[in-house]
């Protein structure tokens, strides 16, 4: 028997008890371990090859935290696991995560692993905490999705798997859970395959051991189908699974092609086998360098398993296919097997194509009139035009100057002795603390802090982030969640950078419209001011989160995804933050719409020491669905169009809908006219926008959802020295435009959700009236589950929403 132990970090700390059988290795994949420096904080000598971002994914209850836990225990950054029953894991640290044995808002942690670093993300899986899903995906390079071998296939599942593939995110799947009564692994692959659309590869299978004395078939481990192992856990079932005994590190391999192999063990090996052939099979289709290597041999048992490695590591980064493995959290089975194979196949920061970049021509000296530009990584300086350079292996697009550094700050938190901290992904460069950097949204430069790395329970200083990492600012509050920053590694003085770089934005993260409310008050006048600065911190923390004044109730209004959502934020405020506030019930939050378009012009008043007037022509149109989704945003013409940050609206500026501005000079070179940029123009008008559209509909002053604002036609006097007229004309022009509408074009618009029901056969008709009758739901789809649920699963309201979808409630 070979005696693994989870981490030479640890095992070199650690008393070591055994004698001579201990093997000091840290994964299956690789069995030397010659570290000659700390992979968890030494920065530059981790090469970006060896870096793995990944977020774990999956629907509630799926068992991410507890695999998250188990990972950062066998990476030696914790020396006992907790467990998320007793309230004590290292991500879920929130009073309520702990309370409530959920996860709240995702945690990011960093583990060294088989001479690899590995961010890992553990998101929320209810779907009131979407945003954290959605934010977390955004600098993430892959993923593992848990999912429950019980329950199969969920609702949330689905949805994080969709959210993933839309990024292009490649992802493995685990199936956990597999000693829980019930666990049904063949058909959590057939549900993987049909339900979520992707090819599948079993990198493992499950083995299970009969109980002579219950005769109960106990999962002990897996069988490794590309190494062709058996890996045996020895697992006492006496004792807690969080004991020394029990934590997993012990385990035995059976080397499944042993000439003398136990018979015991030929069930076993004849299941590899059968994997194996699959495996390679599936591989052939897609990679020739697996074909030639079965041809050498043509026996599936021969190929060499760091060729079909190679090959699954392309095809998964490639989506492909998504490679399957499974085990059981909970009991500290399978999870080793797990960390390889996310360093095997999942993609590292320069497998992936650098992301999507708004660069501000107008700040390069020309001008692109209208010019909506996505520069991406197969684009380059020639196929655009533009000033603009990339380096693929530091996979940002910025300029020649590999000093520029790129960062995307996707989550703000506020610690108790750290104050704020901002988590970036550096795409670019290199980030040095104390130096400072652009806010491309703002323009603003802001003096950072510290820079941390979240290892374990303490984050650690680092002396800078490069390319690749995810880490966390300290000592600014100038941050918010989608920002931007630029800085100069070298240099550290903003003045080097460019306009051209400091206008550079990664796309922002779109933050989902809100759909309940509750109405908050402080108790007392006293307690106005300690009420307004939580919020704004809590806010800031949490932009799904939206605070509104209703003018007729004088109240302030805390919008959320959901009643989970803006309970537990009452919590925060009221049970961690002591403010004494009057918290309102929980309502849904409506909205109106219109249902046929609306013209108008508004136009100001000709100066004559001016060229031209202030001048705006709209028309404001309805649309159905989401609006990144319609033929409007996506349009083959010129057209800029602009997602408004809430309520599903948008700006679109039709094609050569302002002069041409620009002039050329002798020099050939293009001249912009004006004191005010095009920026402030633009955003002046879809300000006016903004503000216009929440004011409301004609029925019940509710915010409008769902329109586009399309502008015809916009002029300013070159003279111009501010945009706010083109600002105020905006906001009359919609104004206009709305009150020429009679009040039976506007509709009152209620959120719809999504919801997945599981039920029992017998109880299937009762469920259905009742969804109809009292919910009002329409049933878009029944399906036959081939399982029955027990107990505990068959509760049956397990769902799920779409909540940023409304719907007519007039019509
Ligand atoms: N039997 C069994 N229970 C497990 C296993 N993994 C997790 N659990 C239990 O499942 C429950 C949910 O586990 P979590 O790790 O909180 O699941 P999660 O996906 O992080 O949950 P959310 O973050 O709230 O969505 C807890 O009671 C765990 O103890 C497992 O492998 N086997």
């Amino acid at each position: 028997m070979i005696t693994f132990y989870r981490s030479i970090l640890r095992t070199l700390k650690s008393e070591i008890k055994a004698t001579d059988h201990v093997h000091f290795f840290r994964s299956f994949a690789s069995a030397s371990n010659s570290s000659t420096f700390d992979y968890k904080t030494d920065i530059e000598k981790v090469p970006i090859e060896k870096i793995r971002n990944i977020g774990i994914i999956a629907h509630i209850d799926a068992g991410k935290t507890t695999t998250t836990e188990r990972m950062l225990y066998y990476s030696g950054l914790i020396s006992r696991i907790g467990n998320v029953d007793e309230g004590d894991t290292i991500t879920d640290y929130l009073t309520e995560e702990k309370d409530r044995g959920i996860t709240i808002q995702s945690a990011a942690v960093t583990i060294p692993w088989n001479h690899h670093r590995i961010n890992i993300i553990d998101t929320p899986g209810h779907a009131d905490f979407t945003f954290e899903v959605t934010r977390s995906l955004r600098v993430l390079d892959g993923g593992v999705t848990v999912l429950d071998a019980v329950a199969g296939v969920e609702a949330q599942t689905e949805k994080v798997w969709k959210q993933a593939r839309d990024l292009g995110i490649p992802l493995i799947a685990y199936i956990n859970k597999m000693d829980r009564d019930g666990a049904g692994y063949g058909r959590t692959v057939k549900e993987i395959v049909g339900r979520l659309g992707t090819r599948a590869t079993l990198v493992n299978i499950p083995y299970f051991v009969e109980d002579v004395a219950t005769g109960r078939m106990n999962f002990t481990g897996v069988i490794d189908v590309i190494h062709k192992n058996l890996l045996r856990w020895n697992i006492s079932t006496n004792v807690s699974s969080t004991s020394e005994a029990a934590d997993g590190t012990d385990i035995e391999v059976i080397h499944l092609e042993k000439e003398d192999l136990n018979t015991e063990y030929t069930d076993a090996k004849k299941q590899c086998i059968k994997a194996r052939k699959a495996v390679i099979e599936q591989l052939c289709d897609f990679d020739d360098a697996i074909v030639d290597s079965f041809l050498e041999t043509e026996d599936y048992m021969k190929v060499d398993s760091a060729v079909i490695q190679e090959s699954l590591r392309k095809a998964t980064i490639k989506r492909y296919t998504t490679p399957i493995l499974c085990g059981s959290s909970f009991k500290n089975i399978g999870v080793q097997p797990l960390m390889d194979a996310v360093v095997s196949y999942l993609p590292s920061p320069i497998d992936v194509p650098p992301p999507k970049i708004i660069c501000d021509i107008n700040a390069c000296g020309r001008r692109k009139r209208n010019a909506k530009i996505y520069l991406q990584a197969h684009s380059n300086e020639t196929d655009l035009n533009l000033p603009v350079k990339m380096d693929p292996r530091i996979g940002c697009v910025i300029n020649k100057d590999k000093n520029l550094s790129a960062s995307l700050a996707f989550k703000v938190i506020s610690h108790p002795n750290r104050g704020l901290m901002i988590f970036v992904r550096v795409y670019s460069g290199k980030l040095n603390p104390n130096s400072t950097v652009i806010n491309s949204r703002t323009g603003e430069r802001i003096r950072i802090g510290k820079l941390l790395l979240m290892n374990g329970e303490i984050p650690q200083e680092v002396k800078y982030l490069t390319a690749g990492n995810i880490g966390v600012i300290t000592g600014t509050e100038e941050i918010s969640t989608g920002d931007t920053l630029i800085s100069h590694a070298i240099s550290k003085n903003p003045n080097k950078i460019q306009k051209r770089e400091a206008s550079a934005k990664l796309l922002s993260i779109t933050i989902p419209p809100p759909v309940f409310s509750v109405s908050i008050e402080p108790t007392t006048v006293a307690d106005k001011r300690k009420l307004e600065t939580c919020l704004k911190l809590i806010l800031k923390e949490d932009p799904s989160l939206r605070l509104t004044y209703d003018d007729e109730a004088g109240q302030l209004i805390l919008s959320g995804m959901g009643e989970l959502h803006l309970e537990i934020t009452k919590d925060r405020l009221v049970n961690d933050m002591k403010v004494n506030a009057d918290i309102g019930k929980v309502h849904v939050t409506y909205k109106e719409s219109i249902i046929e378009p609306t013209e108008s012009v508004s136009k100001s008043q000709q100066d004559p020491n001016c060229t031209g007037m202030f001048y705006v022509k709209l028309t404001v149109v309805p649309f159905e669905g989401l609006a990144e989704s319609t033929s409007l945003f996506n349009n083959d013409t010129n057209e800029e169009c602009h997602l408004l940050k809430y309520d599903n609206n948008m700006v679109v500026f039709e094609q050569a809908s302002a002069p041409p501005f620009v002039e050329k000079v002798f020099s050939g070179e293009y001249r912009w006219p004006m004191e005010v940029s095009y920026d402030q123009l633009i955003n002046s008008i879809i300000s006016g926008v903004n503000g216009s559209l929440q004011v409301g509909g004609r029925i019940a002053s509710l915010p409008l959802h769902s329109v586009a604002v399309k502008i015809l036609k916009w002029n300013v006097p070159l003279e111009a020295k501010s945009a706010t007229p083109l600002l105020q004309l905006t906001r009359m022009a919609i104004k206009k435009a709305l009150a020429s509408l009679p009040e039976k074009a506007f509709t009152i618009l209620e959120p719809i959700m999504k919801v997945s029901v599981f039920v029992n056969d017998q109880d299937l008709g009762v469920v259905t009236q009742d969804l109809m009758s009292a919910r009002n739901a329409q049933i878009n789809d029944i399906e036959e589950q081939d399982h029955s649920y027990t107990g505990e699963e068959a509760l049956w309201a397990r769902e799920e929403a779409r909540k940023h979808t409304f719907h007519s409630i007039l019509q």
